[in-house]
C-alpha cells in the first residue's frame, strides 16, 4: 500500500507526466467533450435541469474543460467557476457562477476567475483537475486541499457529484488516501469516462 508521506514524490512525476500529455494532445479538451457528449446521450445520464455545472480555469498541462462546459451550457445548464478569496495563505475556494463569455478577473495563481459581484452558488457537479487518480476514485491534487475542503463542505448540504478531468494516462493502480479526501465519483478522460461511484 502506498502510503501518504509518497504523496510529494508522486507529485513530481505526475506534473512531469501530464505535461507531455498534453504536448502531445494539445486538442485532449475537444477530445474530451465529444466523448462526454457521446457518453451522456448514450447513458441518457445528464444531470437534472436545474444542475449548476462547475468547471474550472486551466492552468499549467490541465486539459481546458471550456469545450464541456459550453456542451453544458449549450443544453440549457447553469455554469459556475471556482474563486479563491481571503487574503495570504488563508484563501478560501468558493464558486461564482458564470456564462460563457463573461468578464473574468485574475486571481491568486494567476488563475482567472469570476469578479466579486458574480453570485455566490453551491454547485451539484463539480468537474476538476487533477495530478493523478486511480481506479477507486482518489485523486491527487496540488496539496493544497481546497477541492477536499469545498467538497466537504458542500457534501454536508447536499448530494454533490465530483468528477475529474484527466488525460487517460494520468490513472494510477492506486493513489494514497487520507481521511479528509473526498472521493470522486467518476472521471472523464481524453478517451473515455471511468466510472467509480454513481451512474454518471
Ligand atoms: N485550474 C486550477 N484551479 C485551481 C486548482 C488547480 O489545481 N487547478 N487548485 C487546486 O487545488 C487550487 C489552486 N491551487 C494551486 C496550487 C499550486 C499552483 C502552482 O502554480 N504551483 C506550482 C508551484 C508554485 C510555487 O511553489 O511557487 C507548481 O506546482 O508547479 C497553482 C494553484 C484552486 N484552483
Ligand atoms: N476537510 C478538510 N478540512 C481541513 N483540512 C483539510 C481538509 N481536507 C484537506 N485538508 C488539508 O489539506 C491538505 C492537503 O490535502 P491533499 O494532499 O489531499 O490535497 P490535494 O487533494 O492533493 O489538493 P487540491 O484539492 O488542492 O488539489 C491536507 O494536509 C489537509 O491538512
Amino acid at each position: 500500500m502506498l502510503m501518504a508521506d509518497q504523496k510529494p514524490l508522486l507529485r513530481n512525476e505526475m506534473k512531469r507526466r501530464r505535461a507531455a500529455f498534453a504536448l502531445s494532445s494539445p486538442l485532449a479538451g475537444d477530445m474530451l467533450a465529444e466523448i462526454a457528449e457521446a457518453h451522456l446521450d448514450e447513458h441518457r445520464a445528464w444531470p437534472d435541469r436545474d444542475a449548476i455545472i462547475a468547471g474550472y480555469w486551466p492552468i499549467q498541462s490541465e486539459i481546458n474543460p471550456f469545450p464541456l462546459l459550453q456542451i453544458f451550457e449549450e443544453r440549457g445548464y447553469a455554469l459556475a467557476l471556482p474563486c479563491l478569496v481571503g487574503e495570504g495563505d488563508g484563501f478560501r475556494m468558493i464558486f461564482r457562477r458564470f456564462s460563457l463569455g463573461d468578464h473574468l478577473v485574475s486571481g491568486p495563481f494567476d488563475i482567472h476567475q469570476p469578479a466579486d459581484e458574480a453570485d455566490e452558488i453551491a454547485p451539484d457537479v463539480v468537474f476538476m483537475p487533477l495530478l493523478a487518480f486511480d481506479g477507486q476514485g482518489w485523486r491527487l491534487g496540488y496539496g493544497g486541499g481546497y477541492y477536499d475542503r469545498v467538497l466537504a463542505r458542500l457534501r454536508a448540504q447536499k448530494d454533490v457529484k465530483g468528477y475529474g478531468v484527466a488525460f487517460s494516462g494520468q490513472q494510477l493502480a492506486e493513489i494514497p488516501f487520507e481521511v479528509h479526501d473526498q472521493p470522486l465519483d467518476g472521471i472523464f478522460t481524453d478517451q473515455g469516462v471511468i466510472q467509480v461511484r454513481s451512474k454518471v
